[in-house]
């Protein structure tokens, strides 16, 4: 079990970057930490693997704690392997020696087997014997993945693990990736903006804002229930409304989260809006429209003319669902 006990954390005494960081890990758990850029996920990630120095908070990993850089002069524990933003690769070897250099030469088949299974597991097979150095950016991020996992960590921390991979294959590659962390128990802590990576692997997501955890939950939960709207807006583009301006009839003025997707456009009633602009998305257009000087964000699979009034509502269903959750 990873354990971040009560985690505040400066890079100057005049701007804190993290504030009271609590976080329970458990072995072979997959986590994701979301939020913006710059609410502090590389620095958690960072601190985790021992990379600054802690006043205040601990971190363990089991029974033993995490120690950082005035108690490690090379910094990293051997259980615990980090893949930050730049890789950490030896460009004038090829891919296959890249990653097997941190297998054991003294078991050579194994050291041939792993590092094959890990070069079909991020596509790379292809390319086992280029020098890494005329490799692509997404083609050596795999390669990045491959040598901390070729050592078999029992903790991996990743840090945008496909910012450089292109959308053909980072969908293969997260099934790939996530499906043999779990096959391996790894337990994993990915930080990233971008939910394809999260909705559909994580076990868990921690939201950090303005350097506060400000939410915990399945990703099921947190799509389903997104208490504010940045929450949501994590998921896509979102709106918070007061229920009363789509059902008159509600006796409240309290307001909900409704996904862009979640209106339906009407002919005659409910939130009535001016159409500004519309965009082209593939199998639907993203509407923007006004109401009371708000901008509100909705779906539908034609484009309207800027000007054009509409109406939305949204299904009971939907505002039964938020009504419980929005602060
Ligand atoms: N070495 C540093 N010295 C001073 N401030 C830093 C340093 N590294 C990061 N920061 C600041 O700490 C804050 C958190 O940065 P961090 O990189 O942890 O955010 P992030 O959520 O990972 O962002 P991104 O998604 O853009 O990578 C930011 O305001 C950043 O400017």
């Amino acid at each position: 079990m990873l354990h971040v006990d009560h985690v505040s954390f400066a890079y100057n005494t005049h701007i804190p970057v993290l504030e009271n960081i609590n976080l329970k890990v458990a072995k072979g758990e997959h986590v994701s930490i979301i939020g913006e850029s710059g609410c502090g996920k590389s620095t958690l990630l960072k601190i985790i693997y021992g990379l600054l120095h802690l006043e205040v908070g601990e971190v363990y990993w089991n029974d033993t704690q995490v120690l950082g850089p005035l108690h490690n002069l090379v910094p990293g524990e051997t259980y615990m392997k980090y893949l930050s933003q730049d890789f950490d690769l030896m460009p004038y070897t090829t891919v296959k020696e890249n990653i097997s250099e941190f297998l054991s030469v003294f078991e050579p088949q194994e050291m041939k087997a792993r590092s094959l299974e890990l070069l079909e597991m991020l596509g790379m097979t292809d390319f086992a014997d280029t020098k890494v150095r005329y490799l692509s950016g997404g083609q050596q991020q795999r390669v990045a993945l491959g040598r901390v996992l070729a050592q078999e960590p029992e903790i991996l921390l990743l840090d945008e693990p496909f910012s450089h991979i292109d959308n053909f294959r980072k969908n293969d590659l997260r099934r790939n990736l996530f499906g043999y962390l779990k096959r391996k128990k790894i337990t994993v802590l990915t930080a990233t903006h971008d939910h394809n990576d999260m909705l559909p692997f994580a076990d868990r997501v921690v939201v950090l804002r303005d350097r506060y955890i400000i939410a915990k939950g399945t990703p099921k939960n947190l799509y389903e229930h997104p208490k504010d709207l940045y929450i949501a807006s994590l998921f896509g583009e979102a709106n918070k409304i007061p229920i009363n301006i789509v059902k008159s009839y509600a006796d409240t003025k309290r307001r909900i989260i409704v996904y862009a997707h979640e209106f339906k456009v009407s002919g005659r009633s409910g939130l009535e809006v001016v159409v500004k602009s519309a965009y082209y998305m593939g199998n639907y257009f993203m509407i923007v429209g006004v109401y009371d000087g708000q901008d509100i964000y909705f779906h539908h699979h034609t484009p309207f003319e800027s000007g054009k009034v509409v109406f939305l509502n949204i299904s009971i269903e939907t505002i039964n669902q938020r009504m419980t959750d929005t602060l």
